[in-house]
């Protein structure tokens, strides 16, 4: 649905001798009707990547490619006419204050020549859509931040995009707009088939309703996948510090590193050494069940020093470290036989 091929966008540093890449060769595709994250420090290049598939922001090389058309080639008129398929939301609404929420919505309509008797026809479903039928006269400034929000969502609908871009759009709402702001993008990605492209430094709003996610650090892409496998298991580090409280279970405090160092010195109550390790695990492979079953196999014992489980769209996922007691050879057979039903194990003995 959307390619981005070879994105760079430079621009002359302050003092004009050098160039600055807020973009650097990048490269991303998004499928049709998926709700695609894409998330990174303040800097990084979100907005400028988001908005060069509108064409908002013109990259300095690269191609855009929306729905098999070459953005980058087109003309000023043609452009205009793909730029209706594509509409934007943003963090502080940007309604216009003289106009009515009814008005706000029209507006794209009223520039596209639409007549009075269509705009009606095509603006009241929209504000039954978000909700804001009874509200259609007032004005932003008589509407909460959620409201003014579902005005942008409905006025960004006006011109039946297929696509949607939203940058940062729930950061300026309380929690519980957010939730229910999410729900009404959900539902739009769901009903009308909308593909939709999320720009957000909130893990929660991945978490809830982004299919797949690209991690952006220093105008380049840095990591990608679903967002189940990024939770999971992050590999950058920038994305680890990113996801911060969410793997804050995968970390040892330095408060416990002492205590565990003196431990994994000596044996257990029968002389058995000391085993480090962390499980990390998937959905239906809750690790309750395999590691007991591991245990009573091989016969080891096992101390729970850290655990999280956390949830992605309906998936569990979660970390545990552990101690393990048990002969050297019990032990790796133990890890084999974890490892063999689907639970990731990493030795930490050597890291501590
Ligand atoms: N017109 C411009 N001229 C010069 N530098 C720019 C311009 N637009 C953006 N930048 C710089 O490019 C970098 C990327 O900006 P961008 O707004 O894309 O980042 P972002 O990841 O969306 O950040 P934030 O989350 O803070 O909005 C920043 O360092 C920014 O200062």
């Amino acid at each position: 649905m959307i390619e981005l091929q070879h994105i760079t966008q430079e621009y002359d540093t302050a003092d004009g001798k050098d160039k600055f890449f807020a973009c650097k060769d990048v490269n991303v595709s998004i499928k049709p009707g998926e709700i695609f994250g894409i998330i990174g420090r303040s800097g990084a290049g979100k907005s400028t990547l988001v908005r060069c598939i509108n064409l908002l922001n013109r990259p300095t090389s690269g191609t855009v490619i929306v729905d098999g058309k070459d953005l980058t080639k087109m003309s000023d008129e043609e452009l205009r006419k793909e730029r209706r398929q594509i509409g934007m939301i943003f963090q502080h609404f940007n309604l216009l204050s003289s106009r009515t929420v009814f008005d706000n919505v029209a507006l794209p309509l009223e520039l596209a020549g639409v007549s009075k008797a269509d705009i009606r026809k095509k603006v009241e479903p929209l504000l039954e859509l978000v909700g804001l039928t009874e509200h259609a006269n007032k004005y932003p400034s008589q509407l909460s931040g959620g409201q003014k929000q579902r005005v942008g969502i409905a006025r960004a609908l006006s011109s039946d995009p297929k696509i949607l871009l939203s940058d940062e759009a729930t950061s300026a709402l309380d929690p519980e707009t957010t939730q229910a702001t999410l729900q009404l993008l959900k539902k739009i990605n769901q009903e009308l088939g909308l593909t939709i492209v999320m720009i957000t430094h909130e893990m929660d709003v991945v978490k809830q309703i982004c299919h797949r996610v690209v991690v952006m650090n220093k105008g380049q892409v840095i990591e990608e996948g679903s967002v189940l496998d990024v939770f999971r298991d992050p590999k950058h580090e920038v994305t680890q510090a990113m996801l911060g409280t969410a793997l804050a279970a995968r970390t040892i405090p330095a408060s416990m590193k002492e205590k565990i160092q003196k431990l994994m010195r000596g044996t257990d109550s029968k002389g058995r050494p000391m085993h480090l390790l962390r499980l990390t695990f998937v959905g239906s492979n809750t690790t309750e069940p395999v590691l007991s079953a591991a245990c009573h196999k091989y016969d080891l014992d096992f101390n729970i020093l850290l655990g999280q489980v956390d949830e992605v769209q309906g998936e569990s996922y979660g970390t545990l470290t552990l101690v393990m007691m048990g002969e050297k050879d019990d032990y790796q057979a133990a890890v084999e036989f974890i490892k063999a039903n689907n639970v990731k194990v990493e030795e930490l003995s050597d890291v501590i």
